[in-house]
């Protein structure tokens, strides 16, 4: 006899599809309006039915997906087998540099909790150690991404000769994402050489002649500005004056010029522009403490600690102000009758809005490079107009050879009222000037790593392989005080560089991705310089050894102290 089963009228049949293998909730319900008995055999027919039309929604969506997930991994097997097989290539490849003991998961993510919190002078004893401990071409994971790093001169000449360490690093691009810079920069190297010439056709000679003007007119303001410190009295103690932010505030009106046209320097207040050079300050010293810190490396973690946060609001301070000066300059364009000529004072912004207007740059294309251009030139040249003063001042027989050269060129328009003017032909003759500033960018190179990406494997002569995609750092740190191309290389010896180029010495770096500024930025320093020199007999409260350096993205001296007494002639 077989067994028998009542449901009551309301009551619902559950029959659940334990074959499922998902463990969904995958049950058949049968919903009955009156009473119900049922035979064994009965209940097993609807147990067949609820196995055929089967189950609800997610049961169909589980079986539907399982079989697409199965279909997708049979057609990229290959491409799964063959990216597990890279990678096991590339960590073998890269386990061959030394470097230190590497942790599941994080890598070396660990180091960067060593560093110390000050930001003086941390990242570079960090890689100086590093260079000791493990030599000139050394690993570290980065979390899972392999970095390179190379403190060999003649290897990284041979890499930047060859043009295949190309792209850019990793956090070369989150920083230019940061800022909303993502210009010539951080292209990568496809795209790269198309945006260089653009570039190229604004920099050449006759443009850069145009500016020529304004830097002897900003420099003027310089001497003049410092003059309050100066003292007259041989014997009296004069006043001890930072000279580092008024030579960087030189330099951002120089470049605010050549960006955006003098109409926009002059309606930038004394605030605006001090905040600006803090703000950069900041995002460069709070990127790479970041850079250093892997853990920080997804943007919902980092823009959620005080440092991110201060990093986004400085940064979008900084924007602001280019678009600003965009929207300045179109304003301007439209009320202007004609347009700029090439032959005409052409400011950068005139430039890139052409070519905006031709089709060639997206608005975001546009802001990006403005924005490089006004980052790469405000901090750069007026650093290290702090630090070859301050090396002046240091060593007073290069001074006096200075200040002698400069007498000798400039001649009958040095008259006594400092109503000089330096021109573009008088600028290539300050020789010993130029030897000086580069023996100061030899031991403090402004831009201290350079931060590239490797764009092919490139075999190394004892058979190890960098592969392609690699972040690569060359320390031009340590290469600038390599023996074997400088001897001596703790001495401030400006000679060294009067016999014509020395390979090693890459300041500007070279290659495809050379500092496209280096000119503008050679006419600025020398002539604020000269003016500097011209105008006062410089000296330091400093000593070599006190003198400290902040080594981040840039390395920019801390502060250049100095005393000035006015020159007589
Ligand atoms: C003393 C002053 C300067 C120094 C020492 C310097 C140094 C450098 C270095 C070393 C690089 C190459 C980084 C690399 O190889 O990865 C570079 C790139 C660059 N610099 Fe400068 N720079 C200076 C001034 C300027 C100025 C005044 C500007 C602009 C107005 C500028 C704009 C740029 C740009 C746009 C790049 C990227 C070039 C590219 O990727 O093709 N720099 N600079």
């Amino acid at each position: 006899m077989s067994a028998q089963f009542t449901i009551d009228p309301g009551y619902s049949l559950i029959i659940r599809l334990n074959a499922n293998c998902f463990h969904l909730r995958s049950c058949s319900v049968f919903t009955f309006s009156e009473k119900k008995t049922f035979t064994e055999s009965r209940m097993a027919s609807y147990l067949i039915r609820a196995r055929i039309i089967g189950g609800d929604i997610q049961t169909w969506l589980a079986s539907v997906l399982t079989v697409l997930l199965f279909i997708v991994l049979t057609l990229n097997f290959k491409a799964i087998i063959s990216r597990l097989e890279n990678r096991w290539k590339l960590v073998r490849a890269i386990d061959k540099f030394p470097g230190p003991l590497k942790l599941p998961f994080i890598g070396n993510a660990h180091l960067g909790l060593k560093l110390r919190r000050n930001e003086q002078g941390e990242f570079q004893e960090w890689m100086r150690t590093m260079v000791k401990t493990w030599g000139p071409l050394f690993r570290i994971w980065k979390l899972d991404k392999p970095c390179i790093f190379i403190s060999s001169a003649d290897l990284a000449i041979n890499l930047l000769k060859d043009n295949v360490i190309d792209d850019k690093s990793e956090d070369v691009k989150t920083f230019s994402v940061a800022i909303q810079g993502v210009g010539l920069t951080a292209l990568s190297h496809e795209i790269h050489p198309k945006h260089k010439k653009l570039w190229n056709k604004f920099f050449n000679w006759r443009q850069l002649k145009c500016f020529l003007p304004r830097i002897n007119d900003e420099g003027l303001k310089l001497v003049s500005d410092i003059g309050q410190f100066a003292e007259n009295d041989l014997n009296s103690n004069g006043q001890v004056f930072d000279l580092l932010h008024l030579a960087i505030r030189c330099t951002f009106n120089i470049t605010c010029c050549s960006a955006f046209g003098s109409e926009f320097v002059n309606t930038i207040s004394n605030e605006i522009a001090d905040q600006y050079i803090r703000d950069l300050h900041r995002v460069c010293v709070n990127l790479t403490r970041r850079e250093f810190r892997p853990l920080l490396t997804p943007d919902l973690i980092y823009y959620n600690t005080p440092a991110g946060k201060e990093t986004k609001i400085c940064a979008e301070r900084g924007a602001n102000l280019i678009k600003e000066a965009i929207a300045f300059r179109r304003n301007k364009r439209k009320c202007m009758d004609q347009k700029p000529q090439d032959n005409e004072m052409k400011c950068f912004v005139d430039h890139m809005l052409d070519l905006h207007e031709q089709g060639i740059l997206t608005e975001d294309q546009l802001v990006g490079e403005l924005n490089v251009f006004f980052a790469g030139g405000v901090d750069t040249s007026g650093a290290v107009i702090g630090l070859v003063v301050f090396h002046l001042s240091l060593y007073p027989e290069h001074q006096e050879k200075v200040l002698q050269e400069l007498i000798n060129v400039l001649g009958s328009d040095f008259d006594s009222n400092n109503n000089y003017s330096i021109d573009w032909h008088t600028v290539k003759m300050f020789k010993h000037l130029e030897l000086c500033i580069k023996e100061c960018l030899r031991l403090y190179p402004l831009v201290p790593v350079l931060p590239r990406r490797t764009t092919q494997n490139i075999k190394l002569g004892d058979g190890r392989v960098i592969p392609q995609g690699v972040d690569t750092f060359i320390i031009t740190d340590i290469i600038h005080r390599d023996p074997k191309y400088f001897p001596d290389p703790d001495e401030f010896r400006p000679e060294r560089h009067k016999e014509g180029p020395i390979p090693a010495f890459m300041p500007f770096s070279f290659g495809t991705r050379n500092c496209i500024g280096q000119v503008l930025a050679m006419v600025t320093m020398k002539t604020i310089i000269a003016q500097l020199i011209m105008a006062y007999r410089w000296q330091t409260t400093e000593t070599k050894d006190s003198f400290k350096c902040l080594y981040q993205t840039l390395q920019v001296p801390e502060s250049v102290k100095c005393k000035i007494r006015k020159r007589v002639y």
